[in-house]
């Protein structure tokens, strides 16, 4: 008895073949009628609610992102307290009083003179009554003629005069100031004569000088306030009666006399401006960390294959941010009241000047996250900001607002387009109000800067966030399609007018079949010729790539030679290579895809094979529209992709990208997921995104049925697809906790969703088990009915198991293209003849041959389990290469020999045939070899047991081209060293 084992179909030939379901069972995809129809606004709303599980699920995150701003707002206040401590600083100290603990003599002492004003002067008199009400001693203005005379004085005994006044022109003489806001005559101009022999520091405080000055100051402000019929102030100085303030020394403070009060204790009010931009750091930097973090991860390009707008992201991004920030200032607001640092101000301004700060500060962190390819740069692009931003107020209070004068308004509200010189300038300005124990509300507001910062900044916010939505779509990166630079003027981009698909191209290279694009017609036979008429036109070419090149430009060596932009292009774009570091070393180009030709089409799994680094992942980047090409032109669906030859992107429908990625289904090479969402929050997401809509259950004549509502049958179908993938037990667990086989099982469900047309699968079982592939593969074979598959993978068993046709890729180059047969066949060793011997030998034998005989006529003999190992090695290699001569053993065993049985041979083996009529030759002498093995088996004269045939395997075929690719890279290089 023999087995022979023929190839299937005349396709599948190898062992491994994907096994019907293990029921009956539907696959998602057959069960259900399904409609992808995505909305802008649907996206929008789960996007927002995705955001706002992953933030508050990874709560590190969340305290960071929420209380960082509003930790270092307490350390505001902090310092505030700690400044009001008035042992801990020298700038809480209390005014002294002129009549305690300074004259020697208790009977005879000056602590008031002065001069220049007669007694009758309503100067005096007011100060007369300050010194009554406020010094524990008494106190009498004491009047000299002149300042000699009040010198001379002095000399007589320093020791018992404490300060003298010299009131001059045009004071002098002046009685009740006549006029409300009024001439010069009105003021009282005076020097005041410290005592700086009693005490031996010139202090300004022990002199008393700064209690003169007090007492006068008040004063003359009084004086004022009763020409204009208003209540006069109280002493400067606490009333002697007040219990328990001469001892606190409450106030009297110096420095709350000085303008200095409130959160500028200790601090000057310049520098809280600054504080308080720094407390913004987290805002910017959050933001900026979110989007680098999707942009490199590949999330946010792998969300807009699945045919999610950029609009709907970018605001979903801003709008948690922005929610975030109103709780942060809030909280903000609350400590800075609470704390005192503030206590007269309107809080409702201060919280909308630094809510409008963190919406610009949003704006920042989006605009970076442009230009930052890398999230370990974001935090020193997050400190660059900080500079520019204090910098930029820094150097305007230096400049402008510094001198303390008027700012030319003009001049103002330039500077406040910049959002940070708006805040700093108002919260300098509270800060100043609020010290002279005002504040600023809205019945004041437009008297100081805060209205028209407040106005600036919000016009602020339309420019940058209209700045980083443009710069965005302008230049999206690595990955991703840019837009042209007027994108927004196109009514195409709003979705106005109708859609433009770039078909009908006069494009020589597009139009061409796959045969005569291909450009080197002597490697014709390395591609199987395609014979597409069993495909209905309809369902041919649904993916159609001509002449693609991709060529990765490395950078320009010469920029980082460029004063402080090489600082930045080092930082943020360091060198790919070491050769680009050289002064002038300019643009190095690497090709990565080399002119690809292939079509796709319905109803078919296409295999995308070749070595690490050949260039399969860019041209599926490609097509997928994630990245543009340097040349040559795609057309999925009969949309001709952006970026694509002969068509400018000024051309193009801005549509375009959006309707072919609304078609996609795509398994990333790496799980693009969010590890704190779990299975099913994932798929809903993106079910969402892609607008999948459930139409009903697939009834057997094929239409819809269904009493379930929309929503329920959504879960039902999602539920389905889970199953599909053996990951319903698990749909309730976060991602995180799933295995690396458990992820690419749940990228896979998201590629099946919405039953897209085009499915691309980059190495879609790598880290699966054996058990978990074979049921991931039959789902794939499931599934290719009614769509285009393009495969990528480096188990050559799945791409035999799975692919209709197959492509190798070596170095960006196609290889050679072809269904798994002719690529056996043509490139691999040929069949495999397996025969297995026999062990026991027959009575016949043993009288033909007595044991010594036997020994010299086998090839292999020996004891095996007590049997006799009995097998003509001679006659059978001879029969086997009767009909195939260049037969040759490959392995030969106690047990089992087997015959290489090569198909493709040499030139001058073909004689002047072609590969594939050398194949059919050789597969027409298979017949005669066996029916001549049948005959020599019957007749026990081979001592053979059975026979298998087997093709040569895919993997064969690889190593085999790649080796072949091997020796002519070598073999070239020889030639060019040798020259
Ligand atoms: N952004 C890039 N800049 C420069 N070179 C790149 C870039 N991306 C890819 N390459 C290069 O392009 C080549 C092809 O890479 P690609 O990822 O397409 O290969 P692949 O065939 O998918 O490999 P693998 O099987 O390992 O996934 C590699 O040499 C890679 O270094």
């Amino acid at each position: 008895m023999h087995q022979t084992l023929l190839p299937r179909n005349d396709h599948a030939s190898s062992t491994t073949s994907v096994h019907p379901a293990s029921s009956s069972r539907l696959t998602a995809q057959a069960a259900f009628n399904v409609v992808s129809e995505p909305s802008s606004g649907k996206q929008l709303v789960a996007l927002g609610i995705k955001n706002v599980k992953v933030r508050t699920r990874d709560l590190a995150q969340t305290i960071n992102a929420l209380f960082q701003p509003v930790w270092m707002m307490l350390v505001l206040v902090f310092l505030h307290l700690s400044a009001k401590q008035p042992s801990s600083h020298m700038a809480v100290k209390a005014l002294p009083f002129l009549s305690v603990d300074t004259c020697k003599s208790t009977t005879d002492c000056t602590y008031f003179g002065y001069t220049g004003v007669p007694a009758t002067d309503p100067m005096i008199t007011e100060l007369s009554g300050f010194f009554a009400v406020s010094e524990p001693n008494t106190v009498v203005p004491k009047f000299y003629t002149d300042e000699a005379a009040m010198r001379t004085a002095y000399d007589a005994s320093p020791v018992n005069f404490v300060v003298g006044v010299v009131f001059t022109s045009p004071s002098a003489g002046l009685s009740v100031p006549s006029a409300a806001n009024g001439s010069a005559t009105d003021q009282y101009n005076y020097a005041i004569l410290a005592n700086h022999t009693a005490y031996v520091s010139h202090d300004y405080l022990t002199s008393r000088y700064a209690t003169a000055q007090a007492y006068i100051e008040r004063a003359a402000i009084n004086l004022r306030r009763k020409a204009n019929n208003k209540t006069p102030l109280s002493s400067p100085l606490p009333l002697k009666n007040d219990p328990g303030s001469a001892d606190t020394g409450a106030g009297r403070t110096f420095i709350s006399y000085a303008n200095f009060v409130g959160l500028g204790t200790s601090i000057n009010s310049s520098l809280n401006a600054f504080y308080v931009i720094f407390c913004f750091q987290a805002v910017w930097l959050g933001v900026l960390s979110i989007l680098v973090v999707e942009k490199k991860n590949r999330i946010r390009s792998t969300m807009a294959m699945m045919g999610m707008t950029r609009d709907p992201y970018l605001i979903s991004v801003w709008a948690m941010q922005n929610v975030q920030n109103l709780v942060t200032c809030a909280l903000m607001i609350f400590i800075l009241f609470v704390g005192r640092i503030f206590t007269n101000t309107n809080a409702l301004i201060v919280w909308l000047l630094l809510i409008l700060f963190s919406f610009n500060a949003t704006a920042f962190g989006s605009i970076a996250a442009v230009f930052i390819p890398d999230p370990k740069k974001t935090n020193t692009a997050s400190f660059l900001i900080l500079i520019a931003t204090v910098g930029s107020y820094g150097v305007c209070l230096a400049l402008v607002f510094g001198s303390g004068g008027a700012v030319d308004p003009t001049k103002e509200t330039l500077l406040f387009l910049i959002p940070s010189v708006a805040l700093g300038r108002s919260i300098n300005y509270i800060t100043g109000v609020e010290a002279a124990l005002g504040g600023v509300t809205f019945e004041n507001i437009s008297t100081g800067p805060c209205a028209k910062a407040l106005w600036m900044m919000a016009a602020d916010c339309v420019i940058f966030y209209f700045l980083a939505w443009y710069l965005d779509a302008v230049f999206p990166g690595e990955f991703g399609n840019p837009l042209p630079y007027d994108f927004f003027l196109r009514p195409s981009y709003w979705g106005l007018g109708e859609y433009r698909r770039v078909t009908d191209i006069a494009q020589q290279s597009a139009t061409q079949s796959v045969e005569t694009a291909r450009h080197d017609p002597t490697h014709a036979d390395m591609f199987e010729s395609a014979n597409v008429s069993h495909i209905p036109v309809e369902d041919r070419e649904i993916i159609k790539v001509r002449g693609l090149r991709k060529a990765y430009s490395t950078g320009p060596g010469w920029a980082y030679n460029i004063p402080l932009w090489g600082l930045f292009f080092r930082i943020f774009y360091p060198p790919k290579s070491s050769r680009t570091t050289g002064a002038f070393s300019g643009v190095q180009k690497q090709e990565v895809v080399s002119g690809l030709d292939l079509d796709v089409h319905k109803n078919e799994i296409f295999g995308f094979l070749g070595h690490n680094g050949a260039g399969k992942t860019t041209s599926l980047s490609i097509i997928m529209g994630m990245v543009n090409p340097s040349a040559g032109s795609v057309i999925v669906n009969g949309h001709l992709l952006p970026g694509s030859d002969g068509v400018g992107r000024g051309d193009m429908d801005l549509r375009t990208l959006g309707e072919v990625q609304k078609q996609m289904g795509v398994c990333p090479q790496h799980d693009v997921l969010f590890d704190t969402l779990t299975a099913w929050e994932t798929l809903r997401l993106y079910a969402t995104i892609k607008g999948v809509k459930v139409l009903g259950r697939k009834t057997d004549a094929g239409s819809s049925s269904s009493n379930s509502s929309p929503d329920e049958l959504l879960d039902e179908y999602l539920e389905h697809l889970l199953e599909d993938v053996y990951l319903k037990e698990k749909k309730n667990e976060r991602v995180v906790t799933y295995s690396g086989g458990m992820k690419r099982k749940l990228s896979v469900a998201i590629a099946l969703i919405g039953d897209p047309r085009i499915l691309i699968m980059d190495e879609p079982t790598t880290g699966m088990d054996v058990f978990t592939r074979k049921q991931v593969w039959q789902l794939i074979q499931d599934s290719k009915a009614g769509r285009s598959t393009i495969l990528t993978t480096h188990s050559m068993e799945e791409a035999d198991a799975l692919s209709d046709r197959i492509a190798i890729l070596s170095h960006g180059q196609l290889q050679t293209m072809g269904s798994s047969l002719f690529l056996k066949n043509r490139f691999g060793l040929g069949y495999r003849l397996s025969l297995e011997k026999r062990r026991v030998m027959l009575a016949d034998q043993k009288q033909q041959h007595p044991p010594q005989q036997e020994i010299q006529s086998t090839s292999v003999l020996g004891s095996h389990e007590g049997n006799v190992v009995l097998f003509d090695e001679a006659r059978t290699t001879a029969i086997v290469q009767q009909h195939f001569s260049d037969a040759t053993i490959d392995v030969n065993t106690t047990t089992d020999i087997t015959y290489v049985l090569p198909t493709t041979g040499t030139a001058e083996q073909r004689n002047g045939r072609t590969a594939q009529e050398y194949i059919q030759d050789k597969k027409a002498a298979l017949p005669g070899l066996f029916a001549q093995l049948d005959e020599e088996i019957a007749a026990n004269r081979l001592g053979v047991k059975s026979v298998g045939l087997s093709l040569t395997t895919l993997e064969e075929v690889f190593v085999s081209l790649q080796e072949q690719e091997e020796a002519a890279k070598a073999a070239k290089e020889e030639a060019e060293t040798s020259k």
